[in-house]
């Protein structure tokens, strides 16, 4: 379990120069518990987690630019396990609350009666003073108990739940202690490195390679020196080992129901029927796994001409592919002709239109807003239409090359540009879009992404569209959880799909664009048919709409309707579409079933 040289081993700060030699000089060390021993390991904890504080992007290398200035940053390391023991026992108190309450009604309940049995109430004391009901009590007194001690079992996950998050950290504080040990011995003090681990040993007595850095500690500091774990730590393992047997006797004799937040627990504590349901649920998580590396290596592409240039392994991930020739260049063409709208009457991000960076604005344009501006005349049908099918057919290639049989839902689908602004554009040291992840909230410190909002959880796929090549920077990049570390790059072009799943195994960001304008359709899609976009479906109703119109008699049956009839280049006929909006009107139906008010989205 232990990670010997936890979170930061594949860390670029834990192979750089800076752990090599100390941060600060040994002298200024006075003892554990002193405010300079604090910092020091804060120093240490942060540098080990928080290089990337100092590297906004990847490739920025500080030392030329700013002082790194790691101890500013705040993680959960920094917080000495004494403070998370405060947290802890008030925490449990907290539970026992309810407790008291009940114990102290039984108590006065019991006053009063007689030890021995016979005793005869009369019809007028209440039930909660009837003597000869008070053992029935015992049973819901039982079940209390046992709330209170599931309560405090929950406890843990408080303290490791970062300020403003809702998911707490795995295996807190096993890995807290990993690191410290880590730490200490980073620093030279193997006795307080020594103690951590024995700490840690007792979470996971078996974990092999903590023992051998027991090994490699007990002759360090001479095998006479007597190493033994924090105390605090030996209370809180044994106290909770007891919680736990309690509980799951419970959940064995009393069908209550137990969610252990600790991956810890021994297994021999664990009741032999949750035991196999806990195996059953890892046989179908690698069984799922298998079926995504299976499915990784082919996949039946369903249109003609699409090639696979890049897959996972060659962008050194999981779930990543890169498609070509998804598009032609007249339908680039095409829908490079309904970005200009975007940048007229589009809806930006989040109604802003520098959401990432002053340098460049974005213009974004939904699939709904495309079909409400084609009716309005704005833009052509032909082109709005095109939107819409160059999203579908994305959505099959990716749905039949990573989820085949498992339908995939629209979740959002987003036409963007981003233009570099004019000058403003010497010594960019932005990105276009910041390392992200698209269905967790990106945490390089502490090398997680919680799956919780505002992330857009739901999301299961994402996929980019490229439109053109015409610009400067822009390149999509791949990067490990660190978020500096990159391992892919891809490079835009027409007709480029690039596709990956929307988890944390795929934080991604984009270069500056220094110069011109890069186009894509931003498209993410989702096996929950309760989050499919709902825009989309509206934006489908209005082309059935018109659709249906042209096929009524004297309707116009040339405009947009056949894409294969008309190149980009061809001339264009004055478009139907610049009639009012009322005469295009399919007659009964309610033209307030489509609002005009867009929405802006949020996309990160
Ligand atoms: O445009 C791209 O290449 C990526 C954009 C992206 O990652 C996003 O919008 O979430
Ligand atoms: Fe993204």
């Amino acid at each position: 379990m232990s990670r010997g040289a936890p979170v930061c081993q594949h860390h670029p700060a834990c192979s750089s120069e800076v752990l090599g030699r100390p941060l600060v000089s040994p002298t200024l060390m006075e003892g554990p518990g002193s405010v300079l021993h604090r910092k020091h390991m804060r120093l240490v904890c942060s540098t080990m987690m928080q290089m990337s504080t100092c590297r906004p992007w990847p490739g920025w290398r500080s030392h030329s630019q700013r002082p790194c200035q790691p101890w500013k940053s705040v993680v959960p390391c920094v917080k000495g396990l004494g403070r998370m023991r405060m947290r802890r026992r008030k925490c449990s108190l907290a539970c026992m609350k309810p407790l008291q309450v009940v114990l102290e009604a039984w108590r006065i309940g019991w006053e009063g009666c007689p030890p021995h049995t016979g005793h005869i109430p009369s019809p007028s004391t209440p039930v909660w003073k009837r003597c000869d009901l008070l053992p029935f009590l015992l049973l819901p007194l039982a079940a209390h108990y046992i709330q209170v001690l599931k309560c405090r079992q929950q406890c843990v996950l408080e303290i490791a739940t970062k300020p403003g998050r809702i998911s707490a950290t795995e295996d807190f504080i096993p890995s807290h202690l990993d690191l410290l040990q880590f730490a200490y011995s980073q620093v030279g003090n193997q006795t307080l490195a020594a103690e951590c681990a024995a700490s840690y040993l007792l979470f996971y007595p078996t974990d092999e390679p903590m023992l051998e850095k027991m090994k490699e500690y007990r002759t360090e500091l001479g095998e006479d020196t007597a190493v033994t774990a924090r105390q605090s730590i030996q209370h809180y393992v044994q106290r909770s080992l007891m919680e736990k047997k309690l509980i799951y006797y419970a959940v064995e004799h009393l069908g209550e129901t137990f969610n252990d937040p600790d991956l810890w627990t021994p297994d021999e504590l664990i009741p032999e029927n949750l035991k196999q349901k806990h195996r059953e649920d890892q046989e179908k998580q690698k069984r799922e796994t298998l079926d995504v590396e299976e499915r990784e290596k082919r996949g039946p592409l369903p249109f003609e001409g699409i090639v696979v240039t890049m897959d996972s392994q060659q962008m050194n991930g999981t779930q990543r592919v890169v498609f070509d020739r998804v598009l032609t260049e007249s339908e680039c063409k095409d829908l490079l002709r309904l970005t200009k709208a975007a940048g007229e009457a589009g809806d930006g991000y989040r109604a802003r239109r520098s959401p990432h960076t002053p340098h460049e604005r974005f213009e974004g344009l939904t699939v709904l807003k495309a079909m409400q501006l084609a009716q309005n005349g704005d833009v052509e049908w032909r082109d709005a239409k095109l939107l819409l099918q160059a999203s579908e057919k994305s959505r099959k290639i990716i749905e039949s090359y990573f989820t085949p049989g498992k339908k995939l839902h629209f979740s959002f689908t987003h036409l963007v540009c981003r233009r570099a602004v004019d000058g403003e554009q010497e010594g960019r040291m932005d990105l276009s879009h910041p390392v992200h992840a698209d269905n967790c909230l990106l945490d390089p410190e502490g090398q997680e992404c919680w799956k919780e909002p505002p992330a857009y959880v739901y999301r299961d796929y994402s996929g980019i569209l490229y439109l053109n090549d015409d610009f400067q920077g822009g390149g999509l990049f791949f990067t490990e959880m660190d978020s500096v570390t990159v391992t892919a790059e891809v490079r835009p072009k027409c007709g480029r799909l690039v596709a990956f799943s929307s988890g944390k195994e795929n934080p991604h960001g984009v270069w500056a664009v220094s110069r011109g304008r890069r186009c894509a359709i931003a498209l993410w899609y989702t096996h929950s048919q309760e989050h499919a976009e709902q825009d989309r479906v509206k934006a489908e109703e209005l082309m059935e709409q018109r659709a249906a119109e042209q096929d009524q008699p004297g309707g116009d049956k040339h405009q947009g309707t056949d894409r294969r009839s008309r190149s980009s280049s061809a001339p264009r006929a004055p478009s139907r579409a610049s009639k009012p909006a009322e005469q295009r009107q399919k007659p009964g139906v309610d033209r307030e079933q489509h609002p005009t008010v867009l929405r802006a989205r949020d996309e990160f």
